[in-house]
């Protein structure tokens, strides 16, 4: 008697792996900049101001002056094949759908922009994924973050008759893979350079501090991802929250002030990596490379390097890969 795997009748279980990034604007121009903060920064999980009042202040006032100064921001750094963070999300994805092509059907989505989560998961049920892993690539948790992603994914759950399974890609901001991938990547940058600096700064997109009283685990996660990485590579970082936005108080100390204090203490030569990006993106390449080592040089620093994210770098599949395997295993 066939056994009911091997009968043609009986559909194979076929495993879909999602992998999300935060969505960036389809091209550098106001308009492109403006939809797409319109969709991000309505996100009740992101701003989290009763909609009452932040609606009016959206739209009346950060939607008719922000959209013109980040697409600026954003034509400095985008590349013949556009946004640095959708490429290289694109390219993780393509390269995780290559190692994984036996055992799984992997695409990528974005929360904000296209393609969006719920097009993704209707796609996959579409060509027959019964068993969806669902992988928010950030290392640390945020409601802002990790969460809505999933609050996402859930929404278009709700709408479908036939669920398929669902795992979630848990935060691996502790994760030994994910450290000592960073670890080897930091280093192999480091010797790339031709100056050693005096101080190595780990920088993390910022929250408002209330989140942190709040009870959302972010601050901690960034606090124990420098910790074990510091511990790996013996030696001290000095880590820094960026990107302020808005008027409430951010995670401190801030990454800019952070660098010109160390020009004005007399460490002139610094590097400076962002590990909570598992991509490159704006907030990478102009907020840091540029404009922190702008700042880093008015402050008296003589010395700078940026030093690149994960992206889809062999480390950083290798580790993608890993945990990736480790969430789908008894699946495949
Ligand atoms: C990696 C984690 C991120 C957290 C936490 C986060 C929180 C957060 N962000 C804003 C506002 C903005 N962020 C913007 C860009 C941006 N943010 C992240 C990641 C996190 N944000 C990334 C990867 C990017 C880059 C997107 C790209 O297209 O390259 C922007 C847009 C740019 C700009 O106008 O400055 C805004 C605005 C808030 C309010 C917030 C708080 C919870
Ligand atoms: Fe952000
Ligand atoms: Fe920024």
């Amino acid at each position: 008697m066939d056994k009911p795997a091997d009968h043609p009748d009986i559909p194979q279980p076929k495993v879909g792996i999602l992998v999300v990034n935060l969505g960036t604007p389809d091209a550098p121009t106001t308009q492109a900049v403006k939809r797409y903060l319109k969709q991000f920064l309505s996100d009740r999980r992101v701003v989290e101001i009763p909609p009452l009042i932040w609606q009016p202040i959206l739209r009346g006032i950060i939607l008719n002056t922000r959209p013109q100064k980040s697409a600026k921001a954003y034509a400095k750094v985008w590349t013949g094949d556009g946004s640095p963070l959708a490429s290289f999300t694109i390219a993780q994805s393509k390269s995780l759908g290559r190692r994984m092509q036996a055992v799984a059907d992997v695409r990528h989505a974005m929360r904000y922009g296209n393609p969006s989560v719920p097009d993704q998961l209707a796609a996959m049920k579409a060509a027959g994924c019964n068993k969806i892993l669902i992988a928010p690539l950030y290392p640390q948790y945020s409601g802002a973050t990790t969460g809505t992603v999933l609050d996402e994914a859930y929404a278009a759950l709700t709408r479908m008759r036939w669920h398929p399974a669902i795992r979630t890609l848990p935060p691996y901001h502790d994760d030994p893979a994910y450290i000592t991938a960073l670890k080897m990547s930091v280093e192999a940058s480091l010797a790339q350079l031709d100056f050693t600096p005096d101080a190595l700064v780990i920088s993390f997109h910022g929250m408002p501090e209330r989140t942190l009283h709040l009870g959302d685990p972010y601050h901690c996660h960034c606090q124990k991802t420098a910790r074990l990485l510091s511990e790996a590579m013996g030696r001290e970082l000095v880590v820094s929250f960026q990107s302020r936005f808005g008027r409430a108080k951010w995670l401190e100390p801030a990454t800019d002030a952070t660098l010109m204090q160390l020009a004005r203490d007399g460490r002139k030569k610094v590097a400076i990596f962002a590990p909570g990006f598992s991509v490159d993106c704006l907030e990478t390449l102009e907020e840091l490379a540029i404009q922190g080592h702008e700042q880093f040089e008015e402050a008296g620093g003589t010395h700078f390097a940026y030093l690149p994210c994960l992206n889809d770098s062999d480390i950083g599949m290798d580790m993608l890969e890993t945990l990736i395997r480790r969430e789908v295993s008894g699946w495949v």
